[in-house]
């Protein structure tokens, strides 16, 4: 199929410049706040900081991943950062957000810089009330529990702390579905043996433990003998996921009382006994689509059921972060994916397909800015 120009940050006022321009200041600042980092790290943010507004760097000679990036930068080293495709920029900000607070060596190593802020949202009184709320899932049939359960780890993506920096948002509000292929999911599950069901996780806390109660229901409906949860190798885009979030979401869950604590210690007996299953791919911090998944994590979708694609930056990473026209039709720019895929995910960046000329002006003519502001979400299904 023709493809689309790649998203670049080149514009002001759009919305990957405001990225750039706006949230990642903001996001350095927030971090420097987070943990009491020594002068010698402050520095570093504050190098960052000027950095990231001129053109781009490689990384220094003495990290361990600098050949890496070099390859992966290639042209782009000694351009604007508003010059490259957004997808890798943004990328490469977190990867030098890491270095400048020391997580890959000395004394600050493996130390995450976004964990503050991810713990803080395990203890609030909204994930409490998520919490107890899963006790009323015993009066539904398995269809509404299905339903809902969807509905919760869909809206629990707006749970992405990298955009409250720059959003402000009522988080237990939901919003309208601008596609709703959920039915297509349940249909291919229940139309197939029990398999593997992959589930790409985004955020952690309130968006991770509605992810893993979903598992735990497709595990328990006997819909997935296995799930395979994709986190992050290392902390990526604020709140993405990394095992010891996982862990985390599991002992809150467990804490908790009623179907929660139930869930929690069930999920924990399941990566206990290996039915499910975390991984953490490299690939999946890469600046790149999942067009170019390595073999290894390809033959992982593809020996699926289905995959769960959760979140924004997922969505953009499965589609192609490009100027697709919003009639494009999901199925197609999928058909490279390497088996069937769902996605999930509220709106947080311009990318969209799967949307009809008169739906989109129907959208456009609210004056909301529907698409990056988290008030839209969607279900797409490609089930072949
Ligand atoms: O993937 P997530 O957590 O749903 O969203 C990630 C996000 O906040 O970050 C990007 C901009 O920084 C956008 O893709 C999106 O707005």
């Amino acid at each position: 199929m023709d493809t689309a120009p790649e998203i670049v940050s080149d514009e002001a006022g759009s919305f990957p410049w405001s990225v750039l321009h706006d949230r990642h200041p903001a996001l350095i600042d927030k971090v420097r706040h987070g943990l009491p980092y020594p002068p010698m790290i402050q520095r570093a943010l504050d190098e960052l900081a000027e950095q990231t507004q001129d053109v781009i760097r490689p990384l220094p000679a003495s990290a361990a991943d600098h050949d890496l990036w070099r390859e992966r930068a290639g042209e782009y080293l000694g351009r604007s950062w508003y010059a490259v495709p957004f997808l890798w920029s943004e990328s490469y900000f977190y990867r030098l957000l890491l270095g400048a607070v020391g997580y890959f060596d000395g004394p600050w190593r493996g130390v995450d810089p976004f964990e503050p802020f991810k713990s803080e949202e395990l203890r609030t009184g909204a994930l409490a009330r998520d919490l107890a709320a899963l006790d009323d899932l015993d009066r539904l049939s398995v269809a509404d529990q299905d339903a809902a359960l969807l509905s919760a780890s869909l809206w629990g993506n707006r749970a992405d702390l990298g955009f409250q920096i720059s959003t402000r948002l009522d988080q237990d509000g939901q919003g309208a579905l601008v596609a709703d292929q959920s039915a297509r999911l349940w249909e291919l599950l229940a139309g197939s043996a029990p398999g593997t069901v992959c589930v790409v996780a985004d955020n952690a806390a309130r968006e991770l433990v509605p992810d893993l109660v979903l598992a735990d229901q497709l595990l328990t409906t006997g819909r997935a003998r296995t799930v395979v949860l994709h986190v992050k190798p290392h902390p990526y885009y604020v709140s993405d996921a990394v095992t010891a979030d996982v862990v985390a979401a599991l002992r809150t869950m467990s804490a908790a009382s009623g179907r929660a604590a139930l869930t929690g210690r069930r999920l924990w007996r399941s990566v206990v006994d290996g039915t499910l299953v975390v991984r953490a791919h490299p690939f999946s911090c890469a600046p790149w689509s999942y067009h170019r998944a390595p073999a290894d994590l390809a033959d992982d979708f593809a020996s699926a059921t289905v995959t769960v694609m959760k979140g924004d930056l997922n969505y953009r990473r499965l589609v192609g972060d490009r100027e697709w026209p919003n009639a494009t039709a999901f199925e197609a720019v999928t058909a490279y994916f390497p088996g069937p895929v769902a996605a999930i995910r509220t709106l947080k960046s311009d990318v969209v397909v799967g949307v009809s000329d008169e739906q989109r002006a129907r959208l456009d003519a609210t004056g909301e800015r529907w698409r990056t502001s988290g008030t839209h979400a969607l279900v797409q299904v490609r089930d072949r």
